[in-house]
């Protein structure tokens, strides 16, 4: 084997941060942990700031990024100087650190990235930043990509995600009043609070080892029923397996329109044909533009 690359295995990256959404930002540090280490530790700090993934999505996000992720509470750490903070990586076995050129770390904040290099010098842990990642002039940060989605600028969000939004949910019963209006939806009740307004969506559906485009409904139907929201999801010309009870993940792609109160079925009939139109148009649009399809 080559000397560098057996060096590179027997080094461990970790890099730290609350980590929330895997976002651009993030994923630049994974990539260059990866030049140079075999293995990968996020070292993600919760109980701060904004969530826009529940705890399953964000390890199934870890899983696709083949890198640990362990979760510490803020509480745990809070106290620690930056000495005793990079004692407490050295104990987790980190011998490289990767972080953003801003990071600040330990109490207060008061260590930053040459505070980092210089206690890691004695340590034995090497320090490497990365440069931030931007859009737009401005940093890529989890609560950008929030105010994006909360405003139902879903491809905005995406472009800072690097990947389409999604939820993870159990698919439950509906009222089956959408069989009736020849629409029949599968209905997910989701691990978190969507932070999306409520309205229609252009949607992929990843049911067990199968893929399908479709269009969704985030809301309380007030037209047929007035629940509480729910997330629903109509796959056109398909016809789906019974899946109650069973693990989907929905993807977003772009809001369509807000959700209504019709005075009519037929008036909501007529919008959804007319929503399936505007489906369409979303994802010839996207195919002319080269994206993935
Ligand atoms: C694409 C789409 C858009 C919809 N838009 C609305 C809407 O704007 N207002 C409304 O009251 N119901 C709307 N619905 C209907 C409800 O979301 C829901 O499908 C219907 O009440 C059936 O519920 P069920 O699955 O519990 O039977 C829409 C459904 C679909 C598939
Ligand atoms: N846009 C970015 N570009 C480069 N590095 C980033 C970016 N955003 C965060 N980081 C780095 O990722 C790690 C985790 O940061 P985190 O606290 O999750 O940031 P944020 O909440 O701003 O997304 C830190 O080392 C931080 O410096």
């Amino acid at each position: 084997m080559e000397q560098a690359q057996q060096l590179k295995l027997q080094k461990r990256c970790c890099t730290v941060g609350k980590f929330e959404s895997f976002h651009r930002g993030h994923r630049k540090l994974i990539e260059t942990a990866k030049r140079i280490c075999s293995e990968i530790v996020v070292i993600s700090i919760r109980g701060l700031g904004k969530k826009i993934f529940s705890e399953e999505e964000r390890e199934k996000i870890a899983e696709s990024l083949n890198i640990r992720l362990i979760n510490v509470p803020f509480s745990e750490i809070r106290n620690l100087t930056p000495k005793e903070f990079m004692k407490f990586l050295k104990d987790l076995g980190c011998s490289v650190l990767v972080v953003g050129s801003e990071w600040k770390f330990g109490k207060n904040r008061a260590g930053d990235v040459n505070t980092a290099r210089e206690i890691g010098k004695s340590l034995g842990i090497e320090v490497v930043s990365v440069e931030t990642v931007k859009e737009d002039s401005e940093k890529i940060s989890t609560s950008r990509i929030l105010e994006f989605l909360r405003k139902g600028k879903v491809e905005e969000a995406n472009k800072l995600l690097g990947f389409p939004y999604f939820a993870v949910g159990v698919v439950v019963k509906g009222k089956k009043l959408g069989r009736e209006i020849g629409f029949p939806t599968v209905n997910i009740e989701t691990q978190k609070e969507l932070p999306l307004p409520l309205g229609v969506y252009a949607v992929r559906l990843y049911l067990g080892n199968r893929v399908f485009d479709g269009i969704s409904n985030y809301g309380r139907a007030p037209t047929l029923k007035n629940s509480n929201p729910t997330l629903e999801v109509f796959i056109p010309e398909k016809e789906l397996p019974p899946v109650y009870g069973q693990k989907v993940k929905v993807e977003f792609f772009k809001f369509l329109r807000p959700e209504r109160k019709f005075n009519s079925v037929e008036e909501l009939v007529n919008q959804i044909k007319f929503d399936l139109k505007n489906l369409r148009e979303f994802w010839r649009e996207r195919v002319g533009r080269g994206e993935e399809v």
